[in-house]
């Protein structure tokens, strides 16, 4: 069953087309990765699922309503620019994301509440190797610390659906791959839909169940920014890269018509 539909949505910005007829349907759980040309709309469209944009035509739905149009913890994100607070230490960041997420704080006191978002924090901080970081403040640290805590905090906030912009591009890759497996964990763990954006087609093969081609299907030379971008193809990345959907004959037609 679809959990996130995108129904022929349309994105302008200032009379140019950026994004033109997506049609999506993905189920719950599914990582999708998405590749396309530098200022193809890739960025527009994470922007479109967390609400930031509004259609300019079409519709999204997120288990069958509209991304709400304030951000909540059922959305995670994680961009190029850390997302991290600069006033809190890297501990106290853990700990704020944790008690974003927390699912059992209902039932517990709070001084246990403390306790168990310390322990989830600490953890994390093993796992993504900080743990001798934890009373400093971000500023601090390294451009790729400062991702690894990025991507730390919206895991640990278990949000429904994770929208990774670029999120690995800072690191080397022994932490790269470190990363890749702390969030494949923590997808399996909380079964969250990812929708993630990489200009590497391998890590987008490695990490996605579904990988997403944006291009343009029409293109003026005269005319360059006349048209938008759509998905292209569609791979089903756990079979091979065999193309799991790719852009029907009659919507090219339609489309080139
Ligand atoms: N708020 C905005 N107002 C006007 N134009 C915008 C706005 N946001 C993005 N654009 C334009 O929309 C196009 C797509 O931008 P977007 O950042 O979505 O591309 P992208 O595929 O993510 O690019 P990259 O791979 O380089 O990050 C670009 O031409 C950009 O200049």
């Amino acid at each position: 069953m679809s959990y996130v539909t995108v129904t022929d949505l349309h994105k302008t910005y200032a009379g140019f087309p950026i994004l033109e007829r997506v049609n999506l349907s993905v189920e719950k759980g599914t990582f999708v990765s998405i590749v396309g040309a530098s200022g193809c709309g890739k960025s527009t469209f994470l922007r479109l699922l967390l609400a930031q944009e509004r259609p300019t035509r079409g519709e999204i739905t997120i288990d069958g309503q509209p991304p709400a149009l304030e951000p909540n913890r059922d959305r995670g994100i994680v961009f190029q620019r850390y997302s991290v607070f600069g006033h809190m230490t890297v501990r106290e960041n853990l700990i704020a994301a944790e008690a974003l997420g927390a699912t059992v704080w209902g039932v517990l006191p709070s001084r246990a509440r403390r306790k168990a978002a310390e322990d989830v924090a600490d953890a994390a901080l093993e796992r993504i190797g900080l743990a001798h970081m934890g009373k400093a403040y971000p500023a601090s640290l390294s451009g790729g610390m400062q991702q690894r805590l990025a991507i730390a905090q919206s895991l640990i906030a278990k949000p429904r659906i994770l929208l990774l912009d670029e999120p690995f591009g800072a690191l080397d890759p022994g932490t790269r791959a470190s990363m890749h497996d702390f969030l494949l964990e923590i997808k399996a763990e909380w079964d969250m839909t990812v929708f993630m954006v990489t200009h590497d087609l391998s890590e987008g093969f490695k990490l996605g169940d579904r990988v997403l081609v944006f291009d343009k299907v029409r293109w003026d030379p005269h005319e360059p920014h006349a048209y938008g971008a759509t998905v292209t193809y569609d791979f089903d990345a756990r079979n091979g890269g065999i193309p799991f959907q790719s852009l029907s004959i009659e919507t090219v037609e339609e489309i080139t018509v």
